[in-house]
């Protein structure tokens, strides 16, 4: 099996194109595929296939086997691994996802290599119901959530896939291997979630660390970046624009008052292709 090393601010993907359909085993492959010491190591394998809504289809599975509905910085590494193959020609393409429709993208290229990603995110959902949550708010903005001795409060966004924003005195320090594990599983989350711990440092400019759902502490989210720019307008804390720095490097996020759409920009990136042995 041929697969591309890609990333999206360090959030790792091992891509594999050619397939017609996502293959049986895919949640088995993506187990051992992205084990760090035993694979290839990645936060996700990611599956660019046909699509009869869209230009192409992507399909996410999580390091731990289960598929996500959605993946921000995947969609970006996508669409630049079809455009530097030749695969769609021109400037723009689209990309559909499992949970979050078909999705618009803009190519910002180099010397014909696509550097930047300009991704139509679609529409935020904060029915506190349509997403696994059992709390009965809609939408649920800084809900408290207790973690052993700690409380802490939420605000629930779902940009196809689930995320609880949680702000806090100092993200960058977050102690992400204590809380993250414990909220990711919490029983308000019956379907599990992805966490984000945000500090907003002004109103266009926001510090995000994340615990992902299936996968654990990564270097970047991109749904969750989009999410902390929603929960941070809803809360009055930013403006529409911001940037999200992350631990691998800064997302810039919109949230378009015309469409009520969010748009995401940021890199992505090949690190290596090779051939997995391993059946
Ligand atoms: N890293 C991703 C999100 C990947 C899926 C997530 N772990 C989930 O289970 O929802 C991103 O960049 O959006």
């Amino acid at each position: 099996m041929q697969f591309t090393k890609m990333n999206g601010l360090g959030n790792d993907f091992i891509v594999i194109y050619g397939e017609a359909v996502l293959p049986e085993h895919a949640s088995e492959l993506a187990v051992k595929a992205c084990n760090r010491n035993f694979g290839i190591g990645a936060d996700g394998l990611v599956y660019i296939l046909p699509s009869a809504n869209a230009d192409f289809m992507m399909r996410i599975i999580n390091s731990d086997g289960t598929e996500a509905e959605q993946c921000g910085n995947a969609i970006r590494c996508v669409a630049k691994y079809v455009a530097d193959h030749g695969y769609k020609d021109g400037d723009e393409l689209t990309i559909e996802t499992l949970g979050a429709g078909v999705q618009r993208v803009q190519l910002q290229k180099e010397d014909g290599i696509v550097k930047m990603v300009r991704v139509d995110m679609g529409a935020p959902v904060l029915d506190g119901l349509q997403i696994p949550t059992t709390v009965d708010q809609n939408p649920v903005i800084g809900h408290p959530i207790e973690v052993g001795d700690r409380t802490f409060h939420f605000t629930a966004v779902s940009m196809g896939n689930p995320h609880a924003v949680i702000y806090v005195d100092d993200a960058v320090n977050v102690d992400l291997h204590t809380w993250g594990p414990r909220l990711e599983v919490h029983r308000l989350f019956p379907r599990k979630i992805n966490v984000e711990f945000a500090t907003v440092n002004n109103r266009n400019q926001v510090d995000m660390r994340v615990w992902e759902r299936g996968a654990g502490p990564t270097l970047a989210c991109g749904t969750g970046a989009c999410a902390t720019l929603v929960s941070s307008v809803l809360n009055g804390k930013t403006d529409r624009q911001a940037t999200i720095s992350l631990a691998g490097g800064d997302l810039f996020i919109e949230w378009d008052e015309t469409d009520n759409h969010v748009y995401m920009t940021g890199p992505a990136e090949v690190v290596f292709t090779g051939r997995w042995l391993k059946s």
